[in-house]
């Protein structure tokens, strides 16, 4: 699903004007008769209290008070936060008209205390003060407005946005309102699927406004969520007449002595979405782990030192290396220094590569040979991860995930998956993608294992490198959810994900 930033979504609007002649007036109308539809369906009966700012979104506000009291007589009042000369234009027009059908419209500036006990007592506000205009932090009146707003026990709808986030960052300008249910107009905006807007948003609803879908498809962007549409048409495919060998021959290399875990668990994990063979190279220490805990998987015994895989063991992996498709390595594979060696052999090789955890370790001192490399590269980094490799702090990366991910993937020509609460997938030509969905339950050592071998396994049957990184996202996430939905948020495993998955799969193939 696209997502759109302030820039692209009034690039749209424009359009729809320029190009095929539809007045602000009637985009609004349709705006504001979508969050009427929604009040009917979900709301009816309820008294409804509107707080229009100056800008189209308190025009939308403002609209929306005519549609209520005309048609279905609601008990409805609008409070002014500005003065009325200050509204926009179109504003101006639905003004009015509220005025002339005698809609109470209370001026927040003139009647302060009343204003106070019309925001406490509400049934349903509905917050129209900034949409996508907001353009500083918020302070003074507005500010001890929303305030009030969150305090009240009112159910809260948020036009198009919740005032006080910004729809391309997601950050919270001072204060924001903490909506029930937001309702955005035609294309959902970045900013309501980053934290810390997420937050803020309650119930996401996407309205159409009549802007016409030829331009909604021809609309360049940057931003995509990820989501079950997405996910469907990353299917791989899956002929009846083929054999194992039609759905790649994957290399998982890493393990340490202690850590052994976390290769059986990423190992699985490939196997468990599709890929038709797998082989585990490990230190000797773990080879009759491995065959154990993995019993479809083919083990590959290294030498080993000190409980690491030796250097040595680059010579024999390069010998066999021709044999696969994709490589996964880093899970448990551990710091040693010998390390670098093994990455610099398959970094050497054409195969498509997927690293993680402390193989990112191993892979910092190669990544500015990285662009000349011609098979991809997939990096699955935690925000730790990602500050060693690119020498941001952790609280730069939280803070600002998309450009922190999308820097560092066009810098290096690699696909970046960030791990955070919903995973960010970067790509070279700067295109973004956000999980939709994300779950606490699988916050919890193990879980970015199953997602190397998830995205491991898809890239061996994917032939495009994005696809198989989005769908081993959306497999992850959706899985986390339907398995806390069942189970509560505390006992789900990350090995139940490799359980489970094949449910997410079906939910799919099911849909395609
Ligand atoms: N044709 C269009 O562009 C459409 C716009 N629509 C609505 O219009 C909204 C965007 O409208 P606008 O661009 O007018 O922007 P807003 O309605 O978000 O508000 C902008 C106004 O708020 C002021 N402002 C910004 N930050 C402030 C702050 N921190 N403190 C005090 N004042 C502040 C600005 O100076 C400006 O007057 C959308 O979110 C949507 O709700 C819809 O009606 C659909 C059609
Ligand atoms: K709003």
């Amino acid at each position: 699903m696209k997502l759109a930033t302030k820039r692209e979504m009034n690039q749209l609007d424009q359009d729809a004007m320029s190009q095929y002649g539809i007045p602000s007036l009637l985009l609004m109308e349709h705006a504001a008769y979508g969050v009427f539809c929604y009040l009917m369906e979900e709301h009816q009966g309820k008294s409804v209290t509107i707080l229009c700012g100056s800008g189209n979104n308190g025009g939308d506000g403002l609209a929306l008070a005519r549609i209520l009291y005309s048609f279905k007589k609601v008990q409805v009042q609008v409070v002014l936060l500005v003065e009325e000369e200050k509204l926009s234009s179109d504003g101006k027009v639905y003004y009015t008209i509220c005025e002339k059908l005698g809609i109470p419209i209370y001026r927040y500036l003139e009647e302060m205390e009343l204003v106070w006990e019309l925001i406490e007592e509400a049934q349903v506000l509905v917050d129209a003060i900034f949409g996508t205009g907001l353009t500083r932090p918020i302070t003074g009146s507005f500010y001890k407005v929303i305030e009030k707003v969150n305090a009240s026990s009112a159910f809260k709808v948020s036009v198009d946005i919740p005032s006080g986030i910004h729809p391309d960052t997601a950050d919270v300008l001072g204060i924001a309102v903490e909506a029930d249910c937001t309702l955005t107009f035609q294309v959902p905006k970045v900013g309501q699927f980053l934290y810390p807007g997420i937050a803020h948003i309650g119930t996401l609803r996407v309205v159409d406004i009549g802007i016409p879908k030829e331009l909604v498809s021809k609309m360049s962007c940057m931003h995509y969520a990820i989501d079950e549409d997405m996910a469907k048409g990353m299917l791989p495919d899956r002929p009846i007449r083929s054999n194992k060998g039609t759905y790649g021959k994957v290399l998982m290399i890493g393990g340490q002595v202690g850590m052994g875990g976390a290769i059986c668990l990423a190992s699985k994990a490939v196997m468990k979405v599709g890929a038709g063979l797998v082989t585990i190279a490990v230190p000797n220490a773990l080879a009759l782990l491995t065959q154990q805990k993995v019993t479809e998987a083919i083990t590959l015994s290294l030498p080993e030192r000190d409980g690491h895989l030796d250097e040595t063991a680059a010579t024999i992996l390069k010998e066999h290396m021709m044999q696969y498709s994709t490589i996964g390595i880093g899970p448990g594979i551990g710091r040693s220094g010998m390390i670098q060696k093994i990455m610099e052999v398959v970094l050497e090789s054409d195969k498509s590569i997927v690293v993680d955890a402390d193989g990112l370790y191993a892979l910092k001192p190669y990544l500015n040979q990285l662009k000349a490399r011609k098979a991809p590269i997939i990096i699955t980094p935690h925000p730790g991860e990602m500050s060693y490799l690119s020498g941001e702090s952790i609280a730069d990366i939280l803070a600002h995930p998309v450009e922190s991910a999308r820097s560092f993937s066009e810098r290096y020509g690699i696909i970046v998956v960030l791990k955070i609460e919903r995973m960010i997938v970067a790509v070279p030509d700067g295109s973004i993608y956000i999980n939709s969905r994300g779950h606490s339950a699988i916050a919890k050592g193990g879980a970015g294992d199953v997602l190397t071998g998830f995205i491991t396994g898809l890239l061996a049957q994917n032939k495009q490198p994005v696809s198989a990184a989005l769908l081993g996202c959306y497999l992850h996430a959706d899985t986390a959810c339907s398995l806390a939905r069942l189970k509560g948020s505390y006992s789900v495993l990350p090995s139940d994900l490799i359980e489970h998955v094949g449910e997410s799969f079906k939910g799919l193939e099911n849909k395609h």
